[in-house]
């Protein structure tokens, strides 16, 4: 099946197939054509350019995009989707003037998520998640990470990775699991963390390795969770089953997590809310990629991650939700670019492509995700009618997207 999608005020985000990330000062570049065509054969992106070059073809579907802007699909790199009911009185506590320290210290927080998620069958969980990935992919992203984490026994782990093993195979979203055990030690493991983490090691990875439901491997990296050390453990475990490290680090707390990270050469390390210059110093000598989470600082009113300085220093920096019920009950990326735009001072510019190809590098797919590239896969947003793409994040509460495609097919 042929698309074209002709007439676009603005084509955003092409580039060249060896562009993998973007860092420091590269980060305000945002190659487009304006005036331009884009081509899509059956699930790839096939051509694009000036209209002037348009091919005389007769597509299967011609899309007019006049006054409209085409970029490629978020690639959210860090989400937790896949969780049972919700946390809505933890958030009107938290109004009440708890923080989240003293709510989890209460038994909420990821042990409440936890008891939730172990007291549901595996069907409803799914039922309950795919609801959230179909708004997701209506909200423009095409491709996200799901942790698993909030089981915290062997088969509730096992059962919120089937579920996102089910999703992936039901959704035409890219989908990469992470294996999140270490997220929180569960109460009867509260003086005897080595207990948990050899539970982890012995029981829980050897079975996700065996059924292949994971990519990637996570630890929460922080001040009464798991320490550098413990974290150490399980990344080194991770690795000899083939699954590298994605690492919650530095949300609260700096504790030399990064500098543990990089040396275990983590795909990512994410949230750094907090971040000390020698943490930036180890991330520039390595190509782990830093990830903010700017709605999660939003919504639990922490600080958001030093974009600036990090970007100043030339660092990569991508965008993520952090979905999840605790601190970010929304996986929508256009509030997250368009937050980090507000809050972070990161240009339109810097915000997408932290947004789509750092994104894509942060999930290990920026050789078919995050660019119009040839070969690519074809996941594109098509905007509503905008005076310049700079809209989208200025009008940060009105939905823009007029259609999305996921794999060459518009999102229903
Ligand atoms: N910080 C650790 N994990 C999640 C929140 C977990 C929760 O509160 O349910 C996060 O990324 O924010
Ligand atoms: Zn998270």
């Amino acid at each position: 099946m042929t698309t074209l999608i002709t007439n676009i005020q603005e084509l955003l985000q092409i580039r060249d197939a060896a562009i993998t990330k973007v860092s420091g000062s590269e980060m305000a570049l945002l190659p487009s054509i304006k005036n331009a065509f884009l081509l899509i054969e059956n699930d790839i992106i096939a051509d694009f350019g000036l209209m002037e070059n348009c091919p005389k073809i007769n597509a299967d579907i011609t899309i007019d995009a006049t006054g409209k802007v085409v970029l490629p699909t978020w690639c959210d790199s860090h989400t937790h989707i896949v969780y049972a009911g919700n946390r809505i009185q933890e958030f009107v506590d938290r109004i009440n003037g708890l923080t989240y320290e003293e709510i989890a210290n209460r038994g909420g927080g990821i042990l409440n998520s936890a008891k939730k998620l172990n007291e549901t069958s595996e069907e409803e969980l799914y039922n309950q998640s795919k609801l959230r990935l179909e708004e997701v992919m209506r909200q423009g992203t095409g491709a996200v990470e799901i942790k698993s984490g909030y089981g915290l026994t062997v088969d509730g782990e096992i059962k919120m990775l089937r579920v996102i093993k089910k999703l992936s195979e039901n959704y035409p979203i890219k989908i990469k699991a992470t294996f999140l055990g270490a997220h929180a030690f569960p109460s009867e493991y509260k003086e005897n963390h080595s207990g948990y983490i050899d539970l982890i090691i012995n029981e829980m990875l050897p079975k996700i390795a065996q059924e292949n439901l994971a990519d990637y491997i996570d630890a929460f990296c922080e001040t009464g969770y798991f320490s550098v050390e413990e974290t150490e453990r399980i990344m080194e475990a991770g690795k000899k089953h083939g699954l590298i490290a994605k690492i919650h680090v530095n949300q609260f707390n700096a504790i030399n997590g990064i500098a543990a990270c990089v040396k275990h050469n983590a795909l990512s390390v994410d949230h750094l809310e907090v971040v000390t210059d020698e943490d930036i110093e180890i991330l520039k000598n390595s190509e782990t990629m830093p990830v903010a989470l700017p709605s999660c600082s939003y919504f639990i009113s922490i600080p958001y991650t030093p974009a600036r300085r990090m970007i100043e220093a030339g660092l990569p920096l991508a965008l993520a939700t952090d979905f999840n019920p605790g601190t970010t009950p929304s996986g929508n990326m256009n509030f997250v670019v368009a937050t980090a735009c507000i809050k972070m001072k990161m240009t339109p510019e810097e915000a997408i492509n932290a947004a789509t190809i750092n994104g894509a590098y942060a999930m290990g797919i920026s050789g078919t995700h995050g660019s119009i590239t040839k070969g690519k896969k074809a996941n594109v947003i098509i905007s509503k009618e905008v005076t310049s793409f700079y809209q989208l994040p200025y009008c940060f509460g009105s939905d823009l997207i007029e259609c999305v495609l996921i794999d060459g097919k518009i999102v229903e």
